[in-house]
C-alpha cells in the first residue's frame, strides 16, 4: 500500500499558550483517524511557520480533508496543496475510468487522482507545481470534456435538466418562474450548453447513442441470420447485414480499444475486437456479430444503470431553488441565490422552497425538512428572539429558528435572515461531500483491484499458451485460437470491477435521500459489518437539556444565597449543565440580582473554579474535591450526593473558600425514542451498545437500565473516552461512535466509523464525521446501519457472482463446453446482474431488514 507524507505550514495563534492548545486539539482530532498513520510537529520551519507532518494513506483520506480538519481547529493552513473536484463527460465505464486515473496519477505534481465511472474526478496536487488551468488542459487529451471545474449545486441543476429528456427542450426549471429573459443569458445559449456534453458522450443520438448503436447491431444481426436460411437469396445479402452489424456493434469498442492501445494498455475491448475479427477470418460472421452485439449492449446498459444511481444523487442538488425574494427597504425583489449576502432578509411564500440557510426573523410556519434531514414530519419554525444579532457567527441555533436551503415552507409566509451564502449552504456542502464520497475506494474495491493485478497477467499467459495448443493437441490453429479467445472473454473480470463501486454508489445515493451522508465505501462497508456501537450520553441518548431538580443548602447560607453564587459562577461557563443551572436557577430566584464572577477556570470533566467578590468558588462533582486539597466534603454530604445520584441525578457541590455551601442536582431525560431505537439496533445485529459519559457511574447505570444498553462507562474524562474507544476497538475489532461530532470529535476520530447526529446544524460535525445523520434523530441510526448491512451483503453477493462466473466459465471454455457466444453472453449477463443487484439498494426501505 502506498503511503504519502505531506507537510503543512500552520499559521498558529501568536500566544504560546493558545498555540499549544491549538496544536493539541488538532492532534487529538487527527490522531487515530482512519488513514492517518501519524501526525507530528517537526522542528523545521518554512517562511517562519511551524511544519506539521502528516503520514497518510491517500486511498483512505484526502489531503483536502486533512486541511479542512486543520482549518477547523482555528489554525489557518497555507495553501500548499490544492484540491479539485471536477465533473467531466466522456468517461464510458469503470475500466475507462481506471485508465484515466492511472494517466492522471502519473503526472507530475499530482498527489492523488480518483476517477469514478460516473464522471467525477477528484484530484489533489501541489500548488507549487501545478495550476488549475494546467489540469484543465489535460482533460481533452484524455478524451474528456470538462463540464464544471467546481462541482456545485448549479452544475447539478444543469446536469439534471440535461439528463432528463422532458426538460431538455425547456429552459431550466426554477422554483419561481420568471417570464423575463435574463439579459446575460439569452435563451439559445442555455440549449447549447446543454447539448454539448451529450455530444461528447456519444454522437448523433445524444447520450443514448451507445445503446442505439448496439440495438441496430442486434437488429441487423437478427435479420441477416434469418435471411441466411432463405433459399435462393445470394449470400452477400446476409453478409452485408453482418458487416453492418460489425460496424454498429464494434464502433465504440474499436474506438476505445484504439485509445487504450495507443496508451500502451490493453483491456477487454481490444480482446473483444480481436475475437470478433478472428471470427470473421474464420468465416463465422454471425458469431462475431453476436459477440459485438452482446458486448456493446452490456456496456450500454451498464452505463445506463450507473446513471440511474447517479441521477438520484443529482436529484439532491435539484432541490435548491435558483432565486430568492430579497426584501430591501420594504420592497421585495427576485434575485439569483448567488447574490444573497449574509444578513440579507428573504421572504418565503407559503408552499415554496426556502432558498437559503438562515434563521427565521418573521412569521411562524412548519417546514418540511425531508429533503435535507429525511424527517417525514414537518418542523415548526418561529422567529428568533433577537433578529438583529449577527446569527451567521452563532454556533448554537435552535432547531425551531433555523431553516435550510432546499426545504419546503408550509402554510405561512416566513421572513428569513441569511446566515450562509449559497455555495456554503448545508445543501451544497452535502452535494459536494456526496460527490466526494464517490471518489474514495472501499476496502473491498481495494481488494478486487489488487486481485486483478495478479489475475489479469495470469489469464493473459494462459491465453498465449492456449493459442499454441495446436502444437500439442491434434487440432488446427483456428480451433486453438477460437478456444483461447473464448477463455479470454470468460476470464475478463468486468463484473468484478463494477461489483463494489456500483453497490457503494447506490448505497450512498439511497442514504442521501433519507438525510444520511455516508462518506464513501469504507464507512459504508465497516458499518455494514460491525457489531459494537459506542454512544455519547449527553445530547445523544439523552435530550441534552438537563433540568434543575434539587437545591440543597447545607452550610450557613440559605438556598437563595447558594443559588446566586452558583449562577454567578456558572454564568461564565458554556457547559450544558452550567446553562441549565443559570436558566432554571434564575427562574427559581425570580428577579434577584446576580453578582458578577470572574477568572473562570475549567477543570476538565470535573467542574469549574472562579472568583466572586474576592472569594474563591468551586463547583463540581466529588472527583473535583477529591483532587483539590485536604478539605474534603463531609461524610453526610457524600451520602446525600450518592443517594441523589442513584436516582439518576447529576450532582454538583458548591464550595466557597473553605466552606461547603450545598448541593445542586440536575437531571437529563433520555430521548423518548432511545429505548425503541436500541431495541431495533439489537434486532438488526448490534450486540454491544456502550454508553460513554463524563457523568458519574450511578447516573450512567440508571440511564443504561432505562433504555437498554449493554454497558455504561461513567466518570470518563475526554481523553479516557478516546482510550475507551481504543480498548473497544481492540476487543471488538470494529466499533462505531455516535455523538454530536463536536465535543466528542476525538473519540469519533479514533473509532472505526464516527457517526454524527444533527449534522445539518453543525458544519464541524458534517465535516468530521464519517457518517452524518442530518436530522437530530436517533431513529435514523437503524436505517443507516440497516442500509450499510444490506450494502455489505450485496457487495458480498456481487463478489460471489462475479468470481463464481469466472471460475465456472474458464474451465467450461477450455474444455469446449461453451463457445465464444455463450461466454460473452454469460460474461455480459453477469456484469449486468451485478449492476442491477446493486441498484436494488436505491429502493431500500427502512424496515427491510
Ligand atoms: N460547568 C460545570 N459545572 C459543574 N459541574 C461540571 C461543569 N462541567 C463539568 N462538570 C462536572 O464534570 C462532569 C463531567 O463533565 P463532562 O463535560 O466531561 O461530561 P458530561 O457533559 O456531563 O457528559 P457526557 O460525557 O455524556 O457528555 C459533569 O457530569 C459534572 O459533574
Ligand atoms: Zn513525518
Amino acid at each position: 500500500m502506498k503511503k504519502l507524507k505531506i507537510k503543512l505550514s500552520l499559521v498558529l495563534p501568536a500566544v504560546p499558550d493558545q498555540r499549544d492548545r491549538c496544536v493539541q486539539t488538532l492532534l487529538s482530532r487527527l490522531q487515530g483517524r482512519e488513514g492517518l498513520e501519524k501526525v507530528h510537529l517537526t522542528d523545521e520551519k518554512t517562511d517562519g511557520l511551524p511544519q506539521l507532518c502528516f503520514h497518510y494513506d491517500p486511498e483512505v483520506i484526502t489531503v483536502e480533508r486533512i486541511q479542512r480538519l486543520a482549518v477547523q481547529t482555528g489554525a489557518s493552513v497555507q495553501e500548499k496543496y490544492g484540491h479539485l473536484l471536477l465533473e467531466v463527460a466522456g468517461i464510458r465505464h469503470t475500466r475507462h475510468a481506471r485508465t484515466i486515473e492511472a494517466n492522471l496519477q502519473a503526472r507530475k505534481g499530482i498527489l492523488q487522482a480518483h476517477v469514478s465511472a460516473s464522471g467525477m474526478i477528484g484530484l489533489e496536487y501541489e500548488t507549487a507545481t501545478l495550476e488549475e488551468k494546467t489540469i484543465h488542459a489535460w482533460l481533452p487529451r484524455e478524451g474528456l470534456q470538462l463540464l464544471d471545474p467546481a462541482v456545485s449545486v448549479d452544475t447539478y441543476l444543469e446536469k439534471t435538466a440535461e439528463d432528463l429528456d422532458v426538460t431538455r427542450e425547456q429552459p431550466l426549471p426554477s422554483a419561481v418562474p420568471s417570464t423575463e429573459a435574463e439579459p446575460d443569458h439569452p435563451a439559445g445559449e442555455t440549449h447549447q450548453g446543454e447539448e454539448d456534453p451529450a455530444h461528447a458522450h456519444g454522437g448523433v443520438f445524444g447520450k443514448n447513442t451507445e445503446l442505439i448503436f448496439s440495438l441496430v447491431c442486434g437488429g441487423m444481426l437478427g435479420v441477416g441470420f434469418g435471411l441466411s436460411f432463405v433459399a435462393g437469396l445470394p449470400a452477400w445479402v446476409s453478409l452485408s447485414l453482418y458487416l453492418g452489424a460489425y460496424f454498429f456493434g464494434g464502433f465504440f469498442t474499436a474506438k476505445e480499444a484504439v485509445e487504450t492501445v495507443a496508451k500502451g494498455h490493453f483491456e477487454i475491448d481490444f480482446l473483444m475486437l480481436v475475437a470478433a475479427i478472428g471470427a470473421a477470418i474464420l468465416g463465422e460472421w454471425a458469431e462475431g456479430a453476436l459477440l459485438l452485439f452482446l458486448f456493446s449492449l452490456g456496456h450500454a446498459l451498464e452505463h445506463y444503470a450507473l446513471n440511474k444511481a447517479r441521477k438520484s444523487i443529482a436529484a439532491l442538488a435539484e432541490l435548491a431553488p435558483k432565486t430568492a425574494l430579497l426584501k430591501k427597504n420594504g420592497k421585495t425583489e427576485e434575485v439569483g441565490i448567488e447574490h444573497l449576502r449574509l444578513g440579507d432578509i428573504i421572504v418565503v411564500k407559503p408552499h415554496s422552497k426556502i432558498s437559503a440557510d438562515g434563521v427565521v426573523v418573521g412569521g411562524q410556519s412548519s417546514v418540511n425538512q425531508a429533503p435535507i434531514t429525511g424527517e417525514s414530519v414537518p418542523v415548526d419554525k418561529q422567529p428568533v428572539e433577537d433578529p438583529d444579532k449577527d446569527w451567521s457567527q452563532e454556533s448554537e441555533i435552535k432547531n425551531e429558528n433555523r431553516v435550510f436551503s432546499g426545504t419546503i415552507n408550509g402554510n405561512n409566509t416566513l421572513e428569513i435572515k441569511v446566515i450562509k451564502e449559497a455555495n456554503d449552504s448545508t445543501l451544497s456542502r452535502l452535494v459536494k461531500l456526496v460527490n466526494e464520497a464517490q471518489t474514495q475506494k472501499s476496502p473491498t474495491q481495494r481488494f478486487t483491484d489488487k486481485f486483478e493485478k495478479y489475475f489479469v497477467p495470469s489469464v493473459l499467459t494462459l491465453v498465449v499458451l492456449l493459442n499454441l495448443a495446436f502444437l500439442v493437441v491434434d487440432e488446427t490453429f483456428s480451433e486453438s485460437f477460437y478456444r483461447a479467445m473464448a477463455v479470454l472473454v470468460a476470464a475478463s473480470p468486468c463484473a468484478l470491477a463494477i461489483s463494489t463501486p456500483s453497490a457503494v454508489l447506490s448505497g450512498v445515493a439511497r442514504a442521501a435521500k433519507s438525510g444520511v451522508l455516508i462518506k464513501g465505501g469504507r464507512p459504508l462497508e465497516d458499518l455494514g459489518v460491525l457489531t459494537a456501537l459506542a454512544f455519547d450520553k449527553t445530547g445523544t441518548l439523552t435530550e441534552g437539556k438537563p433540568k434543575l431538580t434539587r437545591v440543597i443548602a447545607l452550610g450557613e447560607v440559605g438556598e437563595e444565597e447558594l443559588l446566586k453564587t452558583a449562577i454567578a459562577v456558572e454564568n461564565l461557563s458554556d457547559h450544558p449543565l452550567a446553562k441549565a443551572v443559570v436558566r432554571d436557577g434564575k427562574e427559581r430566584l425570580k428577579d434577584a440580582n446576580i453578582p458578577q464572577a470572574k477568572d473562570l477556570e475549567a477543570v476538565l470533566g470535573k467542574g469549574i473554579k472562579a472568583t466572586l467578590n474576592g472569594d474563591k468558588v468551586y463547583i463540581g462533582n466529588l472527583d473535583l474535591f477529591e483532587s483539590l486539597d485536604d478539605n474534603k466534603p463531609s461524610h453526610d454530604m457524600e451520602e446525600k450526593v450518592k443517594s441523589l445520584e442513584s436516582e439518576g441525578n447529576t450532582t454538583m457541590l458548591i464550595r466557597q473558600n473553605d466552606s461547603y455551601l450545598g448541593i445542586i442536582a440536575l437531571m437529563d431525560t433520555p430521548r423518548a425514542e432511545a429505548k425503541n431505537t436500541l431495541e431495533r439496533l439489537k434486532k438488526i445485529g448490534i450486540k454491544r451498545m456502550i454508553m460513554l459519559t463524563g457523568d458519574n457511574q450511578k447516573v450512567a447505570d440508571a440511564v443504561a437500565k432505562e433504555i437498554g444498553l449493554t454497558d455504561a462507562w461513567g466518570s470518563l474524562l475526554p481523553e479516557e473516552k478516546v482510550e475507551a474507544i481504543k480498548e473497544l476497538k481492540e476487543k471488538e475489532s470494529k466499533v462505531a461512535m455516535v455523538g454530536d461530532g463536536v465535543n466528542d470529535a476525538p473519540a469519533m476520530a479514533n473509532s472505526t466509523v464516527g457517526i454524527a447526529m444533527g449534522a445539518a446544524g453543525s458544519d464541524v460535525a458534517l465535516e468530521t464525521a464519517d457518517i452524518a445523520l442530518m436530522a437530530d434523530k436517533l431513529e435514523t441510526l437503524p436505517f443507516a446501519i440497516g442500509l450499510s448491512r444490506k450494502s455489505k451483503g450485496i457487495i458480498k453477493q456481487n463478489l460471489w457472482i462475479s468470481l463464481g462466473v469466472v471460475a465456472l466459465l474458464i474451465p467450461a471454455t477450455i474444455f469446449g463446453f461453451a463457445t465464444i457466444g455463450i461466454a460473452v453472453l454469460i460474461h455480459e449477463g453477469s456484469t449486468l446482474v451485478v449492476v442491477f443487484n446493486a441498484l436494488r439498494l436505491l429502493a431500500y426501505k427502512q424496515y427491510d431488514n
